[in-house]
């Protein structure tokens, strides 16, 4: 099992640990706050509920988490050390002495810092090649930015595997050309904060006005574009260049403050802080991030559904840990269901309930069916060729509750597959206990006259080898049942 050392367990050291730890490392932290323990175990409930709902697969099997007394004891064994300590130099860099006299001298050693370059981090440590920064962002557990910034000093062979392993845990490692203080994102955030401190200061907005003109608006188009892809389009058919003519000339009009830093005095505190009170005050911070990470994961999974930008990431990410079956060929045991699903239940399936909403019980059997009609051939580039199969009729009985980041998995039989008809019955399953099951009924279709047709022997060569196989099983219970008062 692959092991990381989390060196400060706060608001950055936990997220991470979650990470590692639900992508199936083993995690081993040191942090001398005596809190440590239970804040990490809250950052991780957190993690629990929403990561494992990004994918479509099943997730690797949870790592193992411990905490230790000390450094030395904390980096044994580590091939990852993350150090997440508060951003004072001198403090980073007397974990990095101790860190770097007990660890394993080719273990990559990652700084969060927000804003120091790698070159004052590597300082005068002993091994300057093996302190690189890995500035991640919160939280970072559903997050894939991480700012990888090296030196010359770091060899290519730790980068490469740098770049490797935070690609495994499911991140994005931008790898900046050239290391500059804050590195690339952090210069944009701190440039808005700026223009947002100077907008109160000067009474022109309140704390919630300002993130309204961000939710609302360009916000939204800053998650799934940038900002360069969303100007070009803003420039019309004329593109960028028009853009710039149009819009350029303003940069030095006297728009903006970006250059002078408000004071940070009492009355500019206790303005915003007075201010977020009465914005979010009425909710505790754990309500404020569960809020958050359901909000993150529905955009996400939209951009996944797009397979768009950080949700592509995860489409990829989900091919690359998927062990289901795509062909007949590739199914251990053809005289059993076939496990047709394999995933944690989504933050943003479950309702009002508290558990997995009614429609979603759909979306995993229609995932489960897809699957089947793969398994007999009809996968994309048939049904390009014109054919398909269409669902005429469902019924779902709901047996037990899932709730979120559950693991849940489909078993699916194929109770007739021939001719125009392929009948299918799933059972949905957490863990032993049987959650629902789904019957559906499937006909052959030309998607040209979007009538029943015969498949072709594409289809109906594995269609009648799959059904004559789990002829032998048994009738599944509850199968052929409508609705009806016991
Ligand atoms: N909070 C944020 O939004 C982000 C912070 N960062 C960076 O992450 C780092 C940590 O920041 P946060 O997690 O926000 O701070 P934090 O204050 O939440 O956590 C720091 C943790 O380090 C522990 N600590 C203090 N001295 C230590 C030592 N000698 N050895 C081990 N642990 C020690 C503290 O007990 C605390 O739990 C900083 O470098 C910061 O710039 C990076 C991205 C975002
Ligand atoms: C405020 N901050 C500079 C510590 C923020 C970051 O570094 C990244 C983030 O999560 O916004």
């Amino acid at each position: 099992m692959a092991t990381a050392a989390i060196i400060g367990g706060g608001v950055i050291g936990g997220g991470w640990a979650a990470r590692f730890l639900l992508m199936g490392w083993d995690v081993r932290v040191f942090d001398p706050d005596p809190e440590a323990e239970r804040k990490i175990a809250e950052v991780l409930a957190g993690a629990r509920a929403s990561l494992p709902g990004l994918a479509d697969v099943a997730m690797p099997q949870e790592g193992r988490l411990t905490f230790h007394p000390t450094i030395p004891e904390a980096v044994a064994g580590a091939e990852w050390i993350q150090e997440s300590v508060p951003e004072r130099l001198e403090l980073k860099r007397k974990v990095y002495q101790t860190v770097q006299e007990h660890c394993a001298p080719d273990a990559v050693i990652g700084s969060s810092t927000s804003g120091f370059k790698p070159s004052e981090l590597q300082g005068d440590a002993v091994r300057p090649g093996q302190i690189v920064v890995t500035h991640p962002f919160n939280p970072v557990y559903l997050l894939p930015l991480i700012e990888l910034v090296t030196t010359e000093a770091n060899p290519v062979e730790l980068v490469d595997r740098a770049k490797a392993v935070l690609e495994g845990i499911g991140c994005y490692p931008l790898h900046l050309k050239k290391e500059i203080d804050a590195h690339i994102a952090d210069r944009f955030l701190e440039a808005v904060w700026r223009e947002a401190l100077w907008l109160i200061k000067d009474g022109i907005a309140t704390t919630e006005e300002i993130d309204n003109a961000i939710r609302y608006g360009f916000g939204l188009r800053w998650a799934q574009m940038g900002l360069f892809e969303t100007y070009r389009i803003a420039g019309g058919e004329a593109g960028m260049r028009h853009f710039i003519e149009q819009f350029g000339p303003c940069l030095s009009w006297p728009w903006t403050k970006l250059m002078d830093v408000p004071d940070l005095d009492d009355a500019l505190i206790d303005a915003v802080a007075g201010q977020s009170d009465a914005q979010s005050g009425a909710y505790s911070i754990r309500e404020l991030e569960r809020m958050r990470d359901t909000n993150l994961v529905s955009i996400l999974r939209g951009l996944k559904a797009q397979n768009w930008g950080a949700g592509a990431l995860l489409k990829a990410q989900d091919v690359r840990m998927s062990t289901l079956p795509e062909r007949l060929e590739d199914v251990a045991d053809l005289s059993q269901p076939i496990l047709t699903v394999s995933q944690a239940v989504p933050l943003d399936w479950t309702d009002y309930n508290g558990h997995m909403n009614e429609a979603r019980y759909l979306t995993a059997f229609g995932d489960a069916t897809d699957r089947m009609m793969r398994l007999v051939g009809c996968d994309a580039d048939y049904v390009a060729s014109g054919v398909s199969f269409f669902t005429v009729e469902t019924h779902i009985r709901h047996l037990d509750e899932a709730k979120a980041g559950a693991r849940i998995r489909v078993e699916s039989q194929c109770l007739e597959g021939q001719g125009k008809r392929m009948h299918l019955f799933h059972r949905m399953y957490g863990g032993e206990r049987l959650l629902a099951t789904g019957e559906h009924m499937l006909i052959h279709v030309s998607l040209e006259t979007r009538s029943s047709a015969m498949p072709d022997d594409r289809v109906a060569v594995p269609m009648a080898r799959l059904a004559e196989t789990h002829a032998g099983l048994p009738r599944p219970e509850g199968a052929g049942k409508a609705v009806g008062v016991r």
